[in-house]
């Protein structure tokens, strides 16, 4: 990311890191922002960044969260005010940006999880309202490897472990960690060397979170008996990440069949196949699936009878189904077909979308296995009213429309569509099965091959 140079360059020298960077820096135009809690990391960070910064002659927002929590957030505001002045003043080129939070947990829910939900939302905004598309955040190898450990704790596969991108985009903004591989002794150097003041949070001492039960009981334990365990931690969270990056990489490169065989799905191990049905989503839906959507189909593609059925979200006209081990993406029909008759004339090839009947019929020319042109000017549509009789090929003989649909296995939902007939009452084309074998015009003569889309809307085509 060009945009990122100086940011990734970021080391534990301030100067190292503003000669590094300030080449790159006077063409980039980069507007960066630092999220400061006012903690030791961030209140590095954001020091190196200033220095930087200044070399390359660049403005850096530092984002201050008041999350409202503790007794102390006014305190710890305060302070980082007074801070990012005494840096002002001394040349150093911050602007500080705060938000306000009142953050009220409902019952049973975790305060952490509300409070870094609510964190990311507030720096996002103050970064949008500031110009800045980038955010460094101060998190270190020993918060990489705290994370990767407690996600391997709850249970997690390789995404969990893979624990914290060292950049990612989101709500438009480049979420930058670019001392995700320096280990916490290199910034508590940096902060003595440079006698720089930091604020202590009161809430890392609260052995209700995991994350500080981990800290405070486990760490010093762990260290002491695996003095490589944040180095080896760290790297086993990149390893997970490479085999995510791997194996996307190779889902992309599959092509992705219009139907998902759902046997052939369910024996790829656990990790590979959530992303293979992600991937199948994206392709069929034409936009990324709902994290939700990919948990509901994994714990539930595989069990119960046939048909099943899921929506695909809201004021989408497409749903998936499974039917006869395989899953589909279909429009849902707007309406059930009235058992009405309609006329229609047919001229040229080309969309008719055929009010009442929830659908379109949909006429492509053809050289063989069509319709003559001249039989499809008068056109009657009916509904099935039984005993109707449809011949599937030239040499097979006339057989029921139940019994040629589970020949040819097409389900329930794709059945629903008029049967159409020529004027001398003549059956010619029967919704999911095609033209009748009696009806086809002879090669050479004008024809057109006629087809049911059920659903009004047009549906979507997936990217290709
Ligand atoms: N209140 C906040 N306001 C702005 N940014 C924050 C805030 N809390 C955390 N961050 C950002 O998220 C990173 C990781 O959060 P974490 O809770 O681990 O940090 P911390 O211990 O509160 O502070 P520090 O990392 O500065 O020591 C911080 O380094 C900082 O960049």
């Amino acid at each position: 990311m060009a945009r990122g140079s100086m940011s990734n360059s970021l080391d534990m020298d301030g100067s190292r890191a503003a000669s590094s960077a300030s080449g790159k820096m006077s063409t980039a135009g980069v507007d960066l922002a630092v999220a400061y809690s006012g903690g030791r990391d961030s209140t590095a960070l954001l020091h190196a960044t200033l220095l930087a910064a200044r070399d390359a002659g660049l403005q850096v927002h530092a984002l201050h969260v008041h999350h409202g929590l503790s007794a102390h957030a006014d305190e710890w505001l305060a302070h980082c005010t007074s801070q990012c002045e005494r840096w002002h003043r001394a040349g150093l080129p911050v602007t500080l940006h705060h938000e306000r939070l009142s953050l009220k947990p409902r019952r049973g829910q975790s305060v952490e999880a509300l409070a870094r939900d609510a964190r990311y939302a507030a720096l996002a905004r103050m970064a949008h309202a500031a110009g800045a598309t980038i955010v460094l955040l101060a998190h270190h190898r020993r918060d990489q490897a705290e994370t990767f450990l407690l996600q391997a704790l709850r249970g997690a596969g390789a995404e969990g472990q893979a624990a914290m991108p060292r950049g990612v985009e989101r709500d438009g903004i480049s979420w930058l960690r670019p001392w995700l591989e320096q280990p916490r002794e290199a910034i508590e150097a940096y902060l003595r060397r440079r006698r720089l003041r930091f604020i202590d949070d009161d809430s890392n001492d609260d052995p209700r979170f995991a994350r500080n039960r981990l800290r405070l009981e486990v760490w010093p334990a762990l260290v002491a008996a695996f003095p490589q365990a944040e180095a080896s931690l760290a790297d086993a969270a990149r390893r997970a990440q490479q085999t995510i990056d791997a194996t996307k990489a190779a889902a992309a490169a599959e092509p992705m069949p219009e139907r998902l065989d759902i046997a052939a799905w369910a024996r790829r191990p656990p990790s590979e196949s959530r992303l293979l049905l992600r991937h199948w989503l994206k392709a069929r839906l034409g936009r990324a699936p709902s994290a939700a959507l990919v948990e509901r189909l994994c714990g539930e593609i595989g069990v119960g009878r046939d048909p099943a059925r899921w929506p695909v979200g809201a004021g989408d006209a497409r749903e998936l189904r499974r039917y006869r081990g395989e899953l589909r993406l279909e429009v849902v029909p707007l309406a059930k077909p009235p058992a009405v008759e309609a006329t229609l004339g047919l001229h040229r090839a080309g969309r008719f979308p055929v009010p009442g009947w929830g659908g379109t019929l949909v006429a492509t020319r053809v050289k063989q296995g069509g319709i003559a042109t001249e039989q499809l000017a008068a056109l009657s549509l009916r509904a099935r009213s039984g005993g109707e009789q449809f011949q599937l090929g030239p040499q097979r003989p006339p057989r029921s429309l139940k019994k040629q649909y589970q020949a040819l296995g097409v389900p329930e939902w794709q059945r629903d569509g008029p049967l159409l007939y020529a004027a001398d009452g003549a059956l010619l084309m029967v919704p999911g099965l095609g033209v009748d074998a009696r009806a086809q015009a002879a090669p050479g003569v004008a024809q057109l091959a006629l087809r049911w889309e059920p659903g009004a809307q047009e549906p979507r085509q997936p990217p290709q």
